[in-house]
This record gives C-alpha cells, sequence and structure tokens, in this order.
C-alpha cells in the first residue's frame, strides 16, 4: 500500500507533539522524589517489568514493602514517577473516600474497553452509576438465594463426570483441579447470569465460547516477550486512537484477545436475539434482570443493546476463572493442611444432617455463613490470593492521600500523607496489603485461616474491602458487584468436592507457583507450558 509522506510526516509531527505535551504535563507534577523506592531497571521502563514479569507475583511487592515501607516511589516508562502503595488508609481513601476522583488510566480503560466492551469495568463517573444501579438487582439477595441449587447442581455434575472419567477402577488419581473448577464456573455463570448453556462440564471445551476462553488469559498474559512487556509500558503515552489500533492487531498477546472477544459478542448476541424473541413471544426466558432492563421503556432503568452486550461479555469473564482460580487456591492449602481439611469435611457433613433433619434438601445461605471452618477458608484465600493483585488509579484532581502507616522520607522525615497533582498514577499493591503483618499480625505470611476464627492480630485496623478487610475485590462504589456471588458458588463448589474426595499433593515433586498471567495463576515452577496447572492427588471417599 503507498501512502503519501506528507500524511506519515504530519501524523509523526502531531505524534510528536503529543509526547512533549505529555512529557512536561509529567513533569510538571508535584514530586514525589523525596519518597524512598526501588533503583529503575533501566530509564526506559523503569520498575514496569518487575511487578509485570516476575518469577513469582508478590516478589517485587513484599521485598520493596520490608525495604522501604508500605507507600514508596517506583519509576515506570521514560522515567515517569509512580506512588506505589500497601497502606490501608491510602487504599481506602482512593477507593472509597474520594468516591469517583481517582478513575482508572486511560490505557487501562481501553484495554477493559477492547477486552470486554464497554461495560461496568470500563464505565466511568455517572455511566458508571447509572449502569451499577441497574445490575444490582442481579446480585441481590434474593437473586443469590435462587442461584445456590445451580452451584449445587453444577458442581455435582462435575463430581459424577470426574468420577466417571478419571476414577474406573482406581481410588487414587492425580488431576489438574483448575481445569474443572474452570468449567464448572463457566457453566455457572453462563446459566445463572443469561440462561445459557456452555455444557463444559459434561462436553468439555466443546462450544465455541468455551474453547475461546480455555487459556485465555495465560496464553495472552503470562510470560510477557520483550516485545508484548514494550508494547504495554508505552501504553501510557500513548493517544487512545492508537492503543485501539495496537488491540486490534492479531499477532502477540493481542491475537487471542481479539479472536476471543469476536466470538463472546457473537455469542452473547445471539442469547439476547433468543432471550427477546421468548419476552416478546410471553414466554419464560428473560426473567434474567439484564434482560429485562434491555426491554424496559423507561430510559432510567433502560440498558440499551449496544450497552447490555458488553455487560455480558464483561459477566463471562470476570465471573468465571476468578472464582475458578481462587478455589484452586483454596483445594492446594487444604490439600496441604490436612487436619484443617478434615474439620472442614465434618462441618459439611455436620450442616447437611442438620438440613436434611429439618427437611431441607439444600443448604441455605444462612446454613453456608454458619459452616465457620469452611468460611475462614475462603477468607483466608481471598486474603493470600488476590487473583487481582494491584489495580492501578490516576488522581482525578490535586489532592492528599492520608497514610496509616507513616513512613520515612529519603531525609528521614516522617511522612503521613501525601499531596499528589491530578494525573499522578497510583499502583496500590492489594497483594502488598493482603500481606501487612500491621494489619494481619507477625504470621501474615502464612496461610492460617484459624486467624478468622481467633480474631485477626494485627494493630492497624481500617474498614476496606467487602469482605473482612481482605482487599482482593477491591473497595468502594467500584468493588466487585459480584462478591457475594463468588463467595457462595466457591462455597458451594467446594462443599460438593470435599465430600467427595480427599486433596492432597501429589507424590511427584512440583512446585505451584503465583504466576502472573492476566489474574495470579497457579502454575508449575519451571514448566514450559502457559496454562493454569494444579496437579492434586484425588482420593475417592
Ligand atoms: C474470587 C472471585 C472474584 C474476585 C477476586 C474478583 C475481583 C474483582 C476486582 C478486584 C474488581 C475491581 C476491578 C477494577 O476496579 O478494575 C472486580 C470488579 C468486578 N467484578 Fe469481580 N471478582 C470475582 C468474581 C466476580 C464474579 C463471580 C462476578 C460476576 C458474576 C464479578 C463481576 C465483576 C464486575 C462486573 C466488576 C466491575 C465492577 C465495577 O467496576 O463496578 N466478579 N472484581
Amino acid at each position: 500500500m503507498h501512502m503519501d509522506p506528507i500524511y506519515v510526516l504530519t501524523g509523526a509531527f502531531l505524534c510528536s507533539l503529543w509526547l512533549i505535551r505529555l512529557f512536561f504535563k509529567r513533569l510538571s507534577r508535584r514530586s514525589i522524589d523525596y519518597l524512598l523506592g526501588p533503583p529503575p531497571g533501566s530509564w526506559l521502563v523503569g520498575n514496569f517489568p518487575d511487578l509485570s514479569r516476575p518469577d513469582e507475583l508478590g516478589d517485587a511487592d513484599f521485598s520493596w514493602i520490608k525495604a522501604y515501607g508500605s507507600t514508596l516511589h517506583i519509576k515506570h516508562t521514560f522515567g515517569e514517577d509512580r506512588l506505589f502503595t500497601a497502606d490501608p488508609k491510602a487504599i481506602q481513601y482512593i477507593l472509597n473516600t474520594s468516591g469517583y476522583n481517582f478513575p482508572k488510566p486511560p490505557e487501562s480503560r481501553v484495554g477493559s474497553e477492547m477486552l470486554l466492551g464497554r461495560g461496568l469495568v470500563w464505565a466511568e463517573g455517572t455511566q458508571h452509576a447509572r449502569q451499577r444501579k441497574i445490575m444490582n438487582p442481579a446480585f441481590s439477595f434474593a437473586a443469590l438465594r435462587g442461584f445456590l441449587p445451580l452451584f449445587r447442581q453444577t458442581s455435582q455434575r462435575a463430581v459424577n463426570k470426574i468420577k466417571d472419567d478419571m476414577f474406573a477402577g482406581t481410588e487414587s488419581k492425580v488431576v489438574d483441579i483448575t481445569k474443572w473448577l474452570s468449567r464448572i464456573t463457566l457453566d455457572a455463570i453462563g446459566e445463572a447470569a443469561f440462561g445459557y448453556q456452555f455444557h463444559a462440564v459434561t462436553k468439555g471445551h466443546g462450544s465455541k465460547l468455551a474453547k475461546a476462553y480455555d487459556n485465555l488469559l495465560p496464553e495472552a498474559f503470562a510470560d510477557l516477550s520483550d516485545a508484548s512487556l514494550a508494547t504495554l509500558s508505552v501504553m501510557g503515552w500513548l493517544p487512545t486512537f492508537l492503543i485501539h489500533a495496537l488491540f486490534r492487531l492479531p499477532v502477540g498477546m493481542f491475537k487471542p484477545v481479539h479472536s476471543y472477544i469476536t466470538i463472546a459478542r457473537e455469542v452473547a448476541q445471539d442469547i439476547v436475539d433468543k432471550q427477546t424473541a421468548l419476552y416478546l413471544d410471553g414466554k419464560e426466558g428473560s426473567k434474567d434482570v439484564m434482560m429485562r432492563a434491555n426491554l424496559s421503556e423507561d430510559p432510567k432503568s433502560k440498558l440499551s443493546t449496544e450497552e447490555i452486550l458488553p455487560q455480558m461479555t464483561t459477566l463471562f469473564l470476570a465471573g468465571h476463572d476468578t472464582t475458578a482460580i481462587t478455589s484452586s487456591w483454596a483445594l492446594y492449602h487444604l490439600s496441604r493442611n490436612l487436619e484443617y481439611q478434615r474439620l472442614v469435611r465434618e462441618e459439611i457433613k455436620a450442616t447437611k444432617a442438620a438440613a436434611a433433619e429439618r427437611g431441607d434438601s439444600e443448604l441455605t445461605i444462612a446454613d453456608l455463613d454458619s459452616m465457620k471452618y469452611l468460611l475462614a477458608t475462603m477468607k483466608e484465600t481471598l486474603r493470600y490470593h488476590p487473583i487481582v493483585p494491584a489495580l492501578v488509579r490516576e488522581a482525578g484532581r490535586d489532592d492528599v492521600i492520608p497514610l496509616a502507616l507513616p513512613v520515612k522520607s529519603k531525609t528521614g522525615e516522617t511522612i503521613t500523607s501525601i499531596p499528589v497533582s491530578k494525573g499522578q498514577t497510583v499502583h496500590m499493591s492489594f497483594i502488598g496489603y493482603n500481606r501487612l503483618p500491621e494489619v494481619w499480625g507477625p504470621d501474615a505470611d502464612q496461610w492460617r485461616p484459624e486467624r478468622f476464627l481467633e480474631g485477626v492480630q494485627g494493630s492497624q485496623k481500617v474498614n476496606l474491602g467487602v469482605i473482612s478487610n481482605v482487599a482482593s475485590f477491591s473497595s468502594g462504589l467500584r468493588g466487585c458487584i459480584g462478591w457475594r456471588f463468588a463467595v457462595l458458588e466457591m462455597q458451594a463448589i467446594l462443599i460438593e468436592l470435599l465430600e467427595s474426595f480427599e486433596f492432597s499433593p501429589p507424590s511427584e515433586n512440583v512446585e505451584i507457583i503465583m504466576a502472573a498471567a492476566g489474574v495470579m495463576t497457579p502454575m508449575i515452577k519451571g514448566s514450559k507450558e502457559r496454562r493454569a496447572n494444579l496437579p492434586l492427588t484425588m482420593t475417592l471417599l
């Protein structure tokens, strides 16, 4: 293709102007250079590789916090200054107190737009508030109560399928449990949110959308190549139209994302068409809250078709591997803590026996809430494994961020708050916060669910997050809308699995690491395979 040099020159000139403007804008911000921090790897990418391509997630966070305190100064691309914080009050201020005043940076919004569409994860300000209000009823207590039998049935189906497929003539088997959990959660979100059958448990990744999801995040984001790392690192310097163009390239990490989103949109459109036809025929079908919002006559509560498709792709992705991987981590720890696993199993038996005695075939939400050993397992797993280990936000105005844990400056002064200029980027380390000894006690770096039974031992208590001060579901106006759904689903899955199988480590010596693969994913150390993998020995009970 021939392109007139005048267009190329004009394009290059405009991009240079953009970069110069951005450079000076960033230079004119209030300095945070007085804060301590790690030396950058290079001026070009700063500390970005430490966070985005670590040997194991948390390596950088834990060592920096130990060396410099819970709030520090890191470098990003072209020497950009970033504030890094794991401080409870700072995170609470950004996510809760300041409302929408710390929006997502433009490059992260474009990323969510390209992966999920213009749905809830992408929206900001009043648009976000409106979408969230329309979606909230789908996650109400009444809606969740209705999902419990579905979670149980899907998990039960998986238990039967695992027994049929893997346990013919054997009592014990090493199984990659992440694969099964991913199938269970895909079936559950498809049916719970949209009445859509993926049949992932019974037919594996047979349907085209299930196939597109299979290994999507590790394939795109695990073990980033130098080219992908460089591309991600410069995104904050590019005008949004260029970021859009980059995401459309069918190469490298964009390739799997690109083919997935095309399929996800097709399937979402198909579901909308079928449900709408059923509704217009006066049949069931459109009982789902979002479908009804699509058909509403009231403009305040109406989700247009352009708005509903992104909500579907958002819920498919946000509500699937998140719970599968967190449940995998729970089983990982239970397999290494057999005595605690026994306590959970006893609790399951006792709760089911009590429900049967009162004539109930299904456990209720109150039953699940009463299972203290299981609930402590979930909370401790969420604390120890925040699958979204950090979130990045940008100050929407000049502001002052308060600290609960003062830090020392380079000159030895005590810093109790950080003034920041509009546009300052802040990296909130959930993985760092979730392991602070000041919050969780001296044994914060151990997986020990008993801490939630005894009462957490740390000296600092700031209300943060949506469950027991754990930050893993984020917090505030944009905290995870599906957190209750997730906790109930994970409890229901663990109940069915633990009732049928005992989990223990596999006999061969495999070391599991928390790999950076879009989300914190279990992988075998040293394996060349970029895929979630958690082999556990399952023994029939
Ligand atoms: C263990 C499971 C889960 C974890 C750890 C988790 C974590 C998170 C986090 C950290 C955020 C904030 C993201 C951001 O601000 O960019 C978030 C948002 C969100 N999550 Fe979850 N999530 C989980 C399960 C679910 C489930 C099951 C659903 C749906 C059924 C869901 C739907 C969403 C949605 C729609 C948002 C965007 C909320 C908003 O911006 O208002 N999540 N989640």
